[in-house]
C-alpha cells in the first residue's frame, strides 16, 4: 500500500503578485510533490483571523490578518510521503531575516520581505478534504492512502 502524507501550502499574496517568485515556487512544487488540487481563493478577514486564531493577541496578529486578505492567494493540496516536513524544510525558518543568514536558498530566504510576508504557509496537520475544497478540515498525523484513494484524490 503506498502511503502519501498531504499538506496544505498557502502561497500568501505578495508571491502571488510576484510572476518570478511565484513561477520559482510552483516549480518547486511540482517537482518535489504530488499537486492533489490547486485553487487560488481571496479570504476575508473572518477567514484569515479562524485560520491564525492561535496567534490572537499576539503583536502581530492584525498585521498578518491585514496582509493574508490584501490579494489572492494560492493553496496547493500538495503530498509527498513526508510532506509536512519536506514543505517546511523548504519554506525554510518563519524569520525571512532568519532564512537569509541560514539558508539563504530556502523559499522565505530568497522571497520573503518580512517576518510576516514570509512566502507561504505549510501546514503542521495533513490535510483532509478530498471532497470539498471549500471547507479546509485538518487532523493530524499522516493520511494513509490505498491505491484507489490515491486515484480519486487526483480526479478531483
Ligand atoms: N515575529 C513575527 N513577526 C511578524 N509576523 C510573524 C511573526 N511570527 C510569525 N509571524 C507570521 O505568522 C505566521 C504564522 O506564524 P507561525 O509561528 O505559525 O510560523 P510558521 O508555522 O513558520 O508559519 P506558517 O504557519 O505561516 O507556516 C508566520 O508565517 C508569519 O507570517
Amino acid at each position: 500500500m503506498q502511503k502519501l502524507q498531504l499538506t496544505l501550502a498557502i502561497i500568501k499574496p505578495h508571491a502571488v503578485k510576484n510572476p518570478v517568485a511565484l513561477s520559482f515556487i510552483r516549480n518547486v512544487i511540482k517537482n518535489k510533490f504530488v499537486v492533489v488540487k490547486t485553487k487560488r481563493v481571496s479570504l476575508d478577514k473572518e477567514a484569515a483571523g479562524k485560520f491564525y486564531n492561535e496567534h490572537v493577541g499576539k503583536f502581530f496578529y492584525n498585521r498578518l490578518v491585514t496582509f493574508m486578505t490584501s490579494g489572492s492567494v494560492d493553496l496547493h493540496i500538495i503530498g509527498h510521503v513526508d510532506a509536512i516536513s519536506l514543505w517546511r524544510r523548504l519554506l525554510g525558518p518563519t524569520s525571512v531575516y532568519k532564512g537569509q543568514f541560514q539558508e539563504p536558498y530556502c523559499l522565505r530566504g530568497m522571497f520573503g520581505i518580512s517576518d510576516t510576508r514570509n512566502v507561504a504557509h505549510g501546514s503542521d496537520f495533513s490535510f483532509y478534504n478530498w471532497h470539498n475544497t471549500d471547507e479546509v478540515l485538518y487532523r493530524k498525523g499522516p493520511i494513509i492512502f490505498n491505491d484507489h484513494l490515491f486515484e480519486h484524490v487526483r480526479k478531483l
